[in-house]
C-alpha cells in the first residue's frame, strides 16, 4: 500500500474503547480509516501494559494494511516495540529531546499544547506536529478548560509545523473550528462513539475538504464558492443569493464526467445496492447512497443551504431524490454556513 506524506493528514482518529461497548477496537478503527481517517492514535488509559501492547500490534497490522500512520499515546516503549510511526506526548511527559533520542530522526513526534506559548516552544523543541486543544469542553478529558477557537485562530496565524485541532469536536461544531483556520481535525468520541464511524469520518472529511476548497482557485481562475454561487443563480434563479460574501462555502475539484445516462444506481448481482465509488469534492469516496438526496443525508448536511453539481450539472433541490448516483459519478457540494 502506497503511503502518502503523513504531513498531509486531515482527519486524526484516536481509539477509546469505552465509547464503543460491544464493538471491537479494530473494527471501529478500520471503519474510521475507510471513512477517511488518515492518521490513527492508540490511546488507552485503563488497560494493562500487556493489553496495550497487544492492541498496538493489532493496530499496527491494520494501519500498515491501509498505509495509514500509527501513533502511540504515552507509551514510548510500546511505540518502539511495535514499530509505530511515532508517539504522542503531553506537556508533562518525556521532554521532546529525549523522545527524539529514543525514537530516532524519522519518528513522528506529537505533543499536546494548550496555548500559543506552548506551541512555539514545541516547534523550537523539534515536535513534528502539535495538538491544539481542547477547543471545547469534552467528556473524554473532563475538567479541562477549553481553549476555545481563539487559540485555533492563533495557531492558524503563528504555528508553522502541522497542527491539529482537538477536543469536543463533532459534526455540529466542526465548521466553526475550520472557520477559525484549522485544516486538520482530531476527534475521539465523535468518531469512535458514532453508530457509523465510516459515515462520520466521511462527513468530517467532506467538511474539511469543503473548507479547504472554499478559498482555492478553480481552473477558470474564479473562486469555487463565487463560481458556484454565480452558476447556481443562473441555473436556479437565485439559490446562491442565500450565501453572503466571506461565508465558509464548500466546493470541489473542477470537471464533471459522464452523461446523464450513466446515472442509474449501482445494483449488485443479488439486486441489493452495493458500495460504489464516486468523486466527491475532488476525493474518491465509497458510498452506498443511491441518490443525491441520500448522499447529502449521509454527510449529515440535510437542511443546509447547498448547491449540488452532479457530473457537471447543477441539480435543483426538488430533483435530489430523483438524481441517481452511479459508479464514477462526480459530485460537487457547495454548502453555505451562516446567513446574511
Ligand atoms: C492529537 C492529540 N492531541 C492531544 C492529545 C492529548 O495528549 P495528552 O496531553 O498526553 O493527554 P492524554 O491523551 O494522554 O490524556 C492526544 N492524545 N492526541
Ligand atoms: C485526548 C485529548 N487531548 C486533548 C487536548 O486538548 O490535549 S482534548 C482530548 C479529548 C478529545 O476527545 P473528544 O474528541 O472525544 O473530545
Ligand atoms: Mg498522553
Amino acid at each position: 500500500m502506497e503511503r502518502k506524506n503523513w504531513r498531509d493528514f486531515k482527519l486524526y482518529a484516536i481509539t477509546a474503547a469505552n465509547y464503543h461497548p460491544g464493538r471491537s477496537m479494530l473494527d471501529v478503527m478500520e471503519q474510521a480509516i475507510l471513512g477517511g481517517a488518515d492518521i490513527v492514535q492508540l490511546r488507552s488509559k485503563d488497560a494493562s501494559k500487556e493489553e496495550i501492547l497487544e492492541d498496538a500490534r493489532a493496530l499496527r497490522e491494520l494501519t500498515n494494511q491501509y498505509g495509514v500512520p500509527l501513533i502511540i499515546n504515552d507509551h514510548i516503549d510500546i511505540a518502539i516495540a511495535v514499530g509505530a510511526d511515532g508517539a504522542h506526548f503531553g506537556q508533562d511527559d518525556l521532554p521532546l529531546a529525549e523522545a527524539r533520542r529514543m525514537l530516532g530522526p524519522d519518528a513522528i513526534i506529537g505533543i499536546s499544547t494548550h496555548s500559543l506559548e506552548q506551541a512555539l516552544a514545541a516547534e523550537r523543541g523539534g515536535a513534528d506536529y502539535i495538538g491544539v486543544g481542547p477547543v471545547y469542553p469534552t467528556g473524554t478529558k473532563p475538567g479541562r478548560t477549553a481553549v476555545t477557537t481563539a487559540y485555533v485562530r492563533e495557531a492558524a496565524e503563528h504555528v508553522r509545523i502541522p497542527w491539529v485541532a482537538i477536543g469536543g469536536i463533532a459534526l455540529g461544531n466542526v465548521d466553526e473550528v475550520l472557520a477559525a483556520g484549522a485544516t486538520r481535525i482530531c476527534a475521539v468520541s465523535a468518531i469512535v462513539g458514532s453508530a457509523s464511524p465510516a459515515d462520520t469520518c466521511r462527513s468530517f472529511r467532506a467538511r474539511i475538504d469543503a473548507a479547504a476548497a472554499a478559498g482555492a482557485p478553480r481552473d477558470d481562475g474564479r473562486l469555487y464558492q463565487a463560481a458556484a454561487v454565480e452558476e447556481a443563480a443562473e441555473t436556479q434563479g437565485g439559490i446562491g443569493g442565500e450565501a453572503a460574501a466571506g461565508e465558509l462555502g464548500s466546493a470541489a475539484s473542477a470537471g464533471g464526467r459522464g452523461a446523464a445516462g450513466d446515472e442509474a444506481a449501482a445494483i449488485d448481482q443479488a439486486g441489493e445496492p452495493g458500495p460504489f465509488e464516486l468523486t466527491l469534492n475532488g476525493r474518491r469516496e465509497l458510498t452506498t447512497a443511491q441518490s443525491v438526496e441520500e448522499l447529502v443525508a449521509s454527510l449529515g448536511l440535510e437542511g443546509r443551504s447547498m448547491v449540488v453539481e452532479l457530473n457537471g450539472e447543477i441539480i435543483a433541490r426538488e430533483s435530489w431524490a430523483a438524481a441517481r448516483l452511479a459508479d464514477g459519478a462526480v459530485v460537487e457540494l457547495v454548502h453555505f454556513v451562516g446567513g446574511g
